[in-house]
């Protein structure tokens, strides 16, 4: 199931960006104390332990890597998590609700079982779309399901298709909205994220937030559209951290596993012999699975950061950066997406400096593990090069007191995310490219053709 259905607002009971009518709050587990993940379980499980052979800083590299392996359901001595595991759970701002369920991948509310939660990559979004506005049906709705939400106020001559790129997660989850702006699926902890970002330091730095809009029982943010002062953009999502995955996802895989078959097809199209036999077998892997699989074919481990998409202005794309892992490879794609331009790399670098030192001072970055979010770098041929800190649909407040450093390795229990380190890599990556020059831009990463199989 697309992801866009895992967002139903209708899942959240009250909306509110005001702080003043929260509904229910203070939710979620310490997904930590499981870090005594059985050895035999490891052994079993793909060899998939982080590399330091592409000269990345060995800060993170020390770490163990939990691993989730598939047993068969309903063995072992694992148990259906109970609603009252999480309701005594007070470590966070949020409740999440959850009833049979897995959780949300986006942390939004939500009560679907995990097999539902499938994706697949037809609903993937790679590059350039047209974004619809949501339907006017007309009806007017009781005043007493406006009370916290801010209709859907624009007017038919404000509801053109905008054509516009996005790099990562689902088709359908934008859609357009008043000049400027555009509309993403409701998600409660994204919500809470832009609310308390208003306070903070790290504000010039992400999309203008402005309040939640719901239509047809459909919920959205309202925030700006980083692309509205481009002229043909230039678009690449660089997914931040050493993990991309919540802790709690890890335990709940362990607790209940739930191969995906969809994840299996994806990593057998990239690596025939990244699944396990007992993954083959089953054609199936875990969500935590899959996603430490991608950690470490990608620069997520070594580099604390990963190329998810680019989109040139001659309006070919590529999200086909799966294996994309060394330095030096992430330094050729940077080169292609500047078209040799060292200016551009300049002023992404000053952008990325002001963000370190902002990161730094903020209070929401202390008190958050940022798992998920991406820096979206924007350029275009006047040179305007821009870089935002985007998506905090898997940013979660620690408990009260509680704060991270961001730079350390994370071992299961911490939280940590390795946000700055991996920051710090790409910094140091990109003052590479300045000092190398631009050189040839090769073949391999000039390429516009899209091929899953990396
Ligand atoms: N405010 C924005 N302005 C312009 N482009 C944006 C904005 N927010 C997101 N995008 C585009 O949409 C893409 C997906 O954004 P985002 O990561 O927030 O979505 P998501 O559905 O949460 O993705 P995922 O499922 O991977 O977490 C980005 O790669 C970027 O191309
Ligand atoms: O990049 P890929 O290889 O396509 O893999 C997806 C990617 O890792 C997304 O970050 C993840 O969504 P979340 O970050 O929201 O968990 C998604 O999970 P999903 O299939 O459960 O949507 C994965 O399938």
């Amino acid at each position: 199931m697309p992801k866009e259905c895992r967002r139903k607002s209708s899942k959240v009971s009250v909306l509110s960006d005001t702080g003043i009518n929260e509904g229910p709050r203070l939710e979620r587990r310490t997904a930590g104390k499981a870090s005594h993940i059985c050895d035999d379980l490891i052994q079993n499980a793909a060899q998939i332990a982080p590399s330091s052979a592409t000269g990345a800083p060995t800060v993170m590299d020390a770490r163990r890597l939990p691993q989730v392996t598939i047993t068969p359901e309903g063995g072992g001595s694992s148990r259906e998590m109970q609603q009252e595991d999480w309701d005594d759970a007070v470590d966070g701002t949020l409740r999440r609700q959850l009833s049979n369920s897995s959780i949300s991948s986006t942390g939004s509310s939500a009560v679907e079982s995990e097999d539902d939660l499938l994706s697949d990559n037809e609903s993937k979004s790679k590059g350039i779309i047209t974004l619809e506005h949501l339907v006017d049906t007309g009806e007017s709705k009781p005043w007493w399901k406006l009370k916290t939400i801010v209709n859907w106020p624009f007017s038919v001559t404000q509801r053109r298709k905008l054509n516009w790129v996005q790099l990562a997660g689902h088709k359908g989850n934008f859609k357009a909205a008043d000049e400027g702006n555009i509309l993403k699926k409701f998600s409660e902890n994204e919500m809470q994220c832009f609310v308390k970002l208003r306070d903070d330091v790290l504000l010039p730095f992400v999309p203008g937030y402005h309040g939640t809009v719901e239509k047809d029982g459909e919920s959205f943010l309202h925030m700006t559209d980083l692309l509205v002062n481009f002229d043909l953009p230039n678009v690449m999502d660089c997914k931040m951290g050493v993990r991309t995955y919540l802790e709690e996802e890890l335990v709940r895989a362990r607790e209940r596993p739930k191969p995906r078959e969809d994840l299996y097809k994806k990593m057998v199209e990239v690596d025939s012999e990244g699944p396990t036999p007992q993954e083959h077998f089953q054609q199936g892997v875990t969500k935590p699975r899959y996603m430490q699989w991608r950690e470490t074919m990608s620069s997520t481990n070594t580099l604390g950061f990963r190329i998810e998409g680019i989109k040139k202005s001659d309006g070919t794309c590529r999200t086909n950066f799966k294996k994309t892992r060394s330095k030096q490879d992430v330094i050729q794609v940077f080169k292609d997406f500047v078209g040799g331009n060292v200016d551009i790399i300049k002023s992404y670098l000053s952008r990325l400096t002001e963000i370190q030192q902002a990161l730094k001072k903020s209070e929401f970055f202390k008190q958050h593990e940022v798992i998920g979010s991406s820096l979206l770098f924007i350029h275009d041929h006047t040179r305007k090069a821009q870089v935002w800190i985007i998506d905090f649909g898997k940013t979660t407040a620690l408990p009260e007191g509680q704060t991270l450093n961001h730079d350390i390795p994370w071992q299961e229990g911490n939280r940590e995310d390795g946000y700055l380190w991996g920051l710090g890599n790409l910094i140091q990556t990109l003052e590479s490219v300045s000092s190398e020059g631009m050189g040839e831009v090769t073949k391999e990463n000039s390429q516009t053709t899209e091929t899953d199989g990396q």
